[in-house]
């Protein structure tokens, strides 16, 4: 990995952790980041991954208003800072504590399992000269556009997949990429990377890992359990 994190030269890292959904599709009681992930917090796992990438990066997490004291208890020294309605708005409430850094990452807490080697690869590919990068994956399954229909949708066609990527987090930016990437305070969308793509900017994308999924449902849960017991 490059020199990352220090100061005197290098560039300084930060991480801003959008946790603050509240996990409609999964469905549990609390908010998603807050469901035990085998003895701890989704949100605690992501956090460690984080630490454990060796990236020495300055980490903002970004939570439901009700949930601050409790994840400050949880995450001792790290920042906390009020989440929005839309995830977009999270980051931004997020990048308003970025202060001091030269490269942003945007880790959704969804992705606890991410490998440290996606984030020094997403790191790395900032550090070369790109302004913004996603991890990706090839889409393995077959794909098709439908049309809707009175009592089940009809196929309109196969679209060719060769050329698509499933993309996840971390989405790593320079710092002047990702403010102007929400540099509109109305701007959404479904990630950081879509914001950027708007604005003109291009975006990079280096291989990402299957373990770096993201839980979104209670089958993604139950395979995230297993694959931490
Ligand atoms: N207003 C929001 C919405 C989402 N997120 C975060 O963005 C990440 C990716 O979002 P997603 O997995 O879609 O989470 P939820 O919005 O909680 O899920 P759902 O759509 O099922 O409610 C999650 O870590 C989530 O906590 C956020 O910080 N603020
Ligand atoms: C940011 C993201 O995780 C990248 O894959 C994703 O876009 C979040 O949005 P989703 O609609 O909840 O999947």
């Amino acid at each position: 990995m490059s020199e990352t994190g220090q100061p005197g030269g290098f560039a300084r890292v930060a991480v801003i952790v959008p946790a603050a959904g509240s996990g409609v599709r999964l469905g549990e009681d609390s908010p998603k980041a807050f469901v035990d992930l085998g003895g701890s917090t989704i949100l605690e796992r992501c956090v460690s991954g984080i630490i454990d990438a060796g990236i020495d990066a300055f980490v903002v997490v970004v939570v439901p208003a009700g949930l601050i004291a409790r994840t400050r208890q949880l995450l001792p020294g790290v920042t906390v800072v009020e989440g929005g309605a839309h995830r977009s708005e999270s980051v931004r409430a997020g990048l308003e504590a970025c202060a001091g850094a030269d490269v942003i990452l945007v880790h959704d807490a969804a992705r606890p399992l991410t490998p440290p080697e996606v984030f020094g690869r997403v790191v790395d590919a900032v550090l070369a000269g790109h302004e913004a990068v996603v991890p990706g994956l090839p889409v393995v399954d077959t794909l098709k556009r439908v049309l809707p229909g009175a009592d089940a949708e009809s196929v309109a066609e196969t679209v060719d997949r060769e050329p698509l990527r499933a993309v996840a987090t971390p989405q790593g930016f320079t710092r002047a990429a990702l403010l102007r990437a929400h540099a509109d305070d109305a701007g959404l969308a479904t990630d950081d990377a879509g914001l950027a793509e708007r604005c003109g900017i291009e975006v990079a994308v280096v291989p990402g890992d299957p373990l770096g999924f993201k839980i979104t449902t209670q089958w993604d849960l139950r395979i995230a359990r297993m694959l931490v017991s």
